[in-house]
């Protein structure tokens, strides 16, 4: 039976582990600006070596791990960056690489799959004998896995294309990869496969990882070098910051095993979402931890709405639109969280004119599950086949 809170807003909300907390108050510290922080080195050479990139430094989040390192490849001024329109970089960071950087943002269509086509990257890099009119186009970025496409995962073959482009114009590649680890378990792939055609790659670790908070640039010396000034610049410059990096180095190293149950109770509860009436899911294009439903015109609840009902049972949802929600899996979501969640969902009927109310549901809830000889409850709540094996 499952009590308290099924929190399904992202990945990044998990609380730190017992071994996390553990770590955290034994870390082995020093000041990390002015020498390093021994806890902060032994996480940096350990994220290099996954990586297979000659170094590494700790950030505070994602998005500051991507705006130095489109800062660093760009820090020319009228320099500018081809990414797609669906990005993280471009949607949901501020801007920061204009507002901060000064870098202009040149966007290409994000497909489904969230890749972005070859051919129209390559269409829309800047003509350098147009300079005195162009921006100079100096950096491509890719996301992987990619988040508003759904999670899903860039290939080896697809990255390795986009950096033979990037070579051939003189351009670098950065890789917002956020749940690299995610592809990689997905794809049954090593990370520094999937990034060996990166030039810079940000890696967050309070994602699927569990870190209570940060990522890591992965580069070359060189552009670690530069990536760690311009950190300081930022003010991202951190202290004892051991702290950190004890509880991401646990998170590192027990809970990369993990993301596959992340990604199997993903590809269950889609399963079990697109079998009630009034929902929409694409099952097959779930790859990794991240769900995306639609709810079918003419139900009778918008997403905001249905939000609102779930949060009642404890169950926390973030809206895609007014007709989308996005479901992320995590290492503390458990496997009585997934039928319990579409049991709440299921048995709001999307037809039916009312609302049983929380009450209502899990009353319904222990009902069927505590007396399964009432196959019809059963079937509405916990959406058992029939005796015919039907829905
Ligand atoms: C794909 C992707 N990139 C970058 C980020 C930024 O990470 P942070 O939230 O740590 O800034 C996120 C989400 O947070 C993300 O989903
Ligand atoms: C929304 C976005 O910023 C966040 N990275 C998430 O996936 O939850």
């Amino acid at each position: 039976m499952v009590t308290g809170r099924v929190d399904l807003r992202s990945d990044t909300v998990t609380k730190p582990s017992e071994a996390m907390r553990a770590a955290m108050a034994n870390a082995e510290v020093d000041d990390d600006v002015l020498c390093y922080d021994p806890t902060a080195l032994c996480l940096e050479t350990e994220m290099a070596r996954l990586t297979g990139k000659q170094a590494a430094i700790f950030v505070p989040s994602g998005t500051m791990g991507n705006l130095i390192s489109v800062l660093v490849h760009c820090e020319i001024r009228g320099s500018e960056v081809i990414l797609g329109d669906k990005s993280h970089i471009h949607i949901y960071e501020n801007g920061g690489i204009s507002t901060i950087g000064g870098v202009h943002p040149r966007t290409v269509k994000n497909n489904e799959d969230g890749t972005m086509d070859i051919d129209l990257i390559e269409a829309a890099i800047r003509d350098p004998k147009l300079d005195i009119c162009y921006p100079v186009t100096r950096l491509i970025c890719l996301e992987n896995t990619h988040g508003s496409c759904g999670g899903k995962c860039l290939s080896v073959e697809y990255t390795a294309r986009v950096g033979d482009l990037a070579k051939k114009h003189g351009l670098k590649l950065h890789i917002d990869g956020a749940r690299i680890f995610n592809a990689s378990v997905a794809l049954g792939v090593p990370v520094h496969r999937l990034v060996q055609a990166a030039d810079s790659v940000s890696v967050c670790l309070s994602k699927g990882l569990g870190a209570p908070v940060g990522s890591v640039i992965v580069g070359s010396k060189a552009f670690i070098a530069r990536a760690k000034t311009l950190r300081k610049t930022l003010g991202g410059g951190m202290r004892q910051v051991g702290v950190l990096c004890a509880a991401a180095l646990v998170a590192v190293q027990h809970n990369i095993g993990k993301l596959e149950g992340d990604h199997k109770k993903a590809k269950s509860l889609a399963e079990g979402l697109n079998g009630i009436k009034g929902l929409k899911v694409d099952v097959s294009s779930v790859e990794t931890n991240i769900i995306f439903f639609d709810i079918l015109e003419g139900a009778n609840i918008t997403a905001p709405k249905l939000c609102k009902n779930l949060e009642e049972h404890g169950i926390l949802v973030l809206p895609g639109s007014s007709s989308t929600i996005r479901l992320v899996l995590h290492y503390q979501i458990s496997e009585t969280d997934v039928p319990y969640t579409l049991s709440c969902i299921r048995v709001m009927d999307y037809e039916a004119s009312f609302y049983p109310g929380p009450i209502g549901i899990n009353l319904l809830f222990k009902t069927a599950t505590q007396v399964p000889f009432i196959p019809i409850l059963q079937k509405a709540v916990m959406g058992v086949p029939d005796e015919n094996g039907g829905k």
